[in-house]
């Protein structure tokens, strides 16, 4: 067992830490049933609908399987982790910072080249993920057949269609988590080639400087990657201090 989580973070992030070997977090687009999931893997009635139950900041819950413990947070729904608005950063934050063991990325299998946009952007941040491609039985009333074997090579992390509202693919959804916490499953993410050679040397520059400033921040070369981009919220960060508060507090303290 050798959990990848960033504890110290997860702490400054609110998490209560006790009593946890894994911690999960479920991100995906608006209304793909991440907070269905959530409550058949937790048992807890967290509400869905597709309004009042739009998830906001998170809902944290607890569930063991094969002896270990694992917490799971339950993010708000976002299309992108480039923020623009308050839920998108709690999504951001938790997955940069926090490092969860396993992001588990819940997707509508409708719509799965609007939802693969936020999934390669969870990539570019972890390797620990996998797909559940959800809402699976509206896929098949469509006459939608997603080759999930195949997406599943593509991306190199697992792929489990679920049906989460009838616990369709729960068991399975389950046991693929708990194979990737505790490395049974290794991923291999497909990450969109920024290694170009024209631009290689300015992000390990940014990158190092990014370091110096920030010693403790993880995914400085994610970081290096939006300031090159002109995200003028990731900039105002850095300019500010900001994005190495988390940390610097703690060394203070
Ligand atoms: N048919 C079908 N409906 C589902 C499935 N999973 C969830 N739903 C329904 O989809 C709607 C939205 O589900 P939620 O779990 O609230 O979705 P969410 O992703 O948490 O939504 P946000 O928090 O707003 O992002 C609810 O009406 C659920 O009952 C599924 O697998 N099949
Ligand atoms: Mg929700």
């Amino acid at each position: 067992m050798n959990p990848a989580h960033d504890k110290k973070n997860l702490v400054k992030l609110g998490i209560d830490m006790s009593d946890v070997d894994f911690i999960i977090a479920l991100a995906g687009n608006p209304n793909t049933g991440k907070s269905t999931v959530f409550n058949s893997l937790t048992g807890l009635r967290q509400h869905t609908g597709n309004w009042p139950g739009k998830t906001v900041g998170r809902t944290e819950g607890a569930f063991s399987y094969i002896g270990h413990k694992y917490k799971i947070v339950d993010l708000p729904g976002t299309y992108s982790l480039l923020s623009t608005s308050a839920d998108e950063e709690i999504a951001r934050d938790f997955i940069l910072f926090g490092r969860p063991d396993v992001t588990v990325i819940v997707a509508d299998a409708t719509r799965i080249e609007r939802n693969l946009n936020l999934t390669l952007q969870v990539l570019e941040i972890t390797d620990r993920a996998v797909l559940c491609l959800n809402l699976i039985d509206e896929a098949r009333r469509h006459n939608i057949n997603v080759d999930h074997i195949k997406l599943s090579e593509i991306l190199g992390i697992p792929v489990v269609p679920t049906a989460a509202r009838q616990k369709e693919g729960i068991p399975e959804l389950l046991e693929t988590i708990h194979k990737v916490a505790t490395g049974e499953i290794k991923c291999n993410p497909y990450r969109v080639n920024t290694d170009f050679r024209s631009v290689a040397p300015a992000v390990e520059k940014l990158e190092n400087k990014i370091k110096s400033l920030f010693p403790d921040l993880p995914n400085t070369r994610w970081i290096a990657l939006r300031l090159l981009e002109g995200d003028q919220k990731i900039i105002d960060a850095v300019r500010s201090g900001d994005i190495g508060k988390l940390i610097s507090e703690e060394i203070e303290g």
